[in-house]
């Protein structure tokens, strides 16, 4: 009787409601904030990237009004994605830091960042990427940028430079490869903290920082030091990789840093010309670590030349070719990084209002 009595506005809340409830799994109390109804138009600020569904939520919502008579002019949705709360003082411009990180080396934790940055943007958040691998600053050599070197306006701001559309710099202009190993925690997290801070970065959602491979000292200082909202682990299923990413969550779980889940890379080979599946890594190793860790099995990515290519081109997957299954799995890797993030933030409320 109360809804019957409701004006065609608040009709038109709550139908919208319950689609963005039921669409992101939350109640419709979390999702109302989100949107707006005047004169007619819906507008819908969604605090996570997920740009690849507002054709199908904008349609939806349009026949479910016209179904129930109610007008629509149009049906607006941006993407406005919230700061989290970070233990260490914030960097000016960046709502949002993300760790890359891999336990064992050469499970493709570069190649996940580069590709999770640009899938990210697509998206339609605002992404940077930061190459915080003092081992093999591979980030340049990945976008293209090979020759570019830190240049500076005013000599106290480093410029990052841009590829495709994406910004981004590099510890490797501050480390020169062969002093890596004998670098220090202290050591490399100031050359970081300096490259990170005194970078002229524009207005970011997110900063992808690709880590040093391990989880010693380094790592370490470096998840401590740097105001990292969360983590995303890659690895491979093969079981040596698997127990150096169980380190690598055990380590981000030591020093409070929510991980957001995994990804497993090289997860299957599939031959191209006779559609044979082979489990040159082993099979399901980074599934079974989801399952144990409770944490979200954000993506699987096969052995595919076309990553390989495309990077050592400089032009990596989802620039080269967007619409490419292999993209696909990637922008709904970066959907659900973007989402897990605000959903994490939802749990600190909870937590905090307990
Ligand atoms: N899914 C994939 N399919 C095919 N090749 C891949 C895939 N992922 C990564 N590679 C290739 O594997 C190699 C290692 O990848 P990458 O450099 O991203 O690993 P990493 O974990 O960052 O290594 P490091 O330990 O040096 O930091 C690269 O040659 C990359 O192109």
């Amino acid at each position: 009787m109360l809804f019957s009595r409701s004006t065609p506005e608040q009709k038109l809340q709550s139908l919208v409601s319950h689609k963005l409830a039921a669409l992101f799994e939350l109640t419709e109390k979390q999702v109302h904030p989100w949107i707006t109804i005047a004169n007619n138009n819906v507008l819908i600020s969604l605090p996570f990237a997920v740009a690849s569904l507002h054709e199908e939520l904008i349609s939806a919502i349009k026949l479910a009004a016209d179904e129930q008579k109610l007008p629509v002019e149009h049906v607006l949705i941006e993407t406005n994605i919230p700061a989290s709360p970070t233990k260490v003082a914030k960097v000016s411009k960046i709502k949002n830091i993300i760790a890359i990180a891999s336990g064992k080396g050469g499970v493709g934790k570069s190649t996940s960042s580069v590709n999770l940055a640009y899938a990210l943007m697509a998206q339609g958040a605002k992404v940077g990427l930061l190459d915080a691998d003092i081992y093999g600053p591979s980030i340049p050599i990945m976008l293209g940028n090979t020759d570019s070197t830190p240049a500076s306006r005013d000599d106290k701001t480093i410029i990052p430079f841009s590829a495709h559309g994406l910004v981004a710099s590099s510890i490797g202009y501050f480390v020169p490869a062969e002093n890596a190993t004998v670098w220090r925690g202290p050591m490399a997290s100031k050359a970081l903290e300096q490259l990170l801070r005194e970078t002229d970065w524009p207005e970011l959602d997110y900063l992808i920082v690709d880590m040093p491979p391990g989880t010693g000292d380094i790592q370490l200082t470096l998840a401590q030091q740097m105001p990292v909202s969360a983590a995303v682990i890659v690895t491979t299923p093969q079981d040596l990789a698997v127990a150096d990413a169980s380190k690598g969550i055990a380590m981000f779980n030591k020093v409070e840093v929510p991980v957001l889940g995994l990804i497993e890379n090289m997860s299957l080979y599939i031959c191209p010309k006779c559609g044979h599946e082979e489990h040159i890594f082993a099979q399901n190793g980074g599934v079974e670590l989801a399952k144990r860790n409770k944490v979200p099995l954000l993506g699987q990515l096969p052995l595919n030349v076309k990553i390989r290519q495309y990077t050592d081109q400089g032009m990596p997957l989802l620039v080269a070719e967007p619409s490419d299954a292999l993209s696909q799995t990637y922008m709904q890797c970066a959907s659900s990084i973007s989402k897990q993030l605000y959903m994490n933030g939802l749990l600190d409320l909870r937590i905090q209002n307990i």
